[in-house]
């Protein structure tokens, strides 16, 4: 199941820089495991904003939730999320 995502980033101005890389290095590990497994299909910054539109394979949103929540940066995020499904004039079969 295919979810689109929209995740903008909120770091308070005076958390310490070390910290706030540390969590970015962590955040970066998992998203780019998640990529490899073919859970996170997209992932694409929003020009001119701390935020990306990623889209996510899940099985469901519970599983979702679940990787969402388990993110470094989820704490310091506004997430939107909105499920999808194959529009009927797509021409991609993998769609789904
Ligand atoms: O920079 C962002 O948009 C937040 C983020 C998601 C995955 C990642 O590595 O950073």
């Amino acid at each position: 199941m295919l979810f689109h995502v929209e995740m903008t980033v909120n770091l308070p101005p005076d958390m310490d820089p070390d910290k706030a890389a540390a969590i970015k290095l962590k955040e970066k590990e998992m998203a780019q495991q998640l990529q490899r497994d073919g859970i996170w299909r997209h992932l694409w910054r929003v020009v001119g904003q701390y935020a990306n539109v990623s889209v996510f394979d899940v099985r469901d949103g519970a599983q979702l939730h679940e990787i969402l929540s388990s993110l470094p940066l989820f704490p310091y995020m506004d997430i939107k999320v909105q499920a999808l499904c194959r529009h009927p004039s797509s021409i991609h079969e993998d769609d789904r």
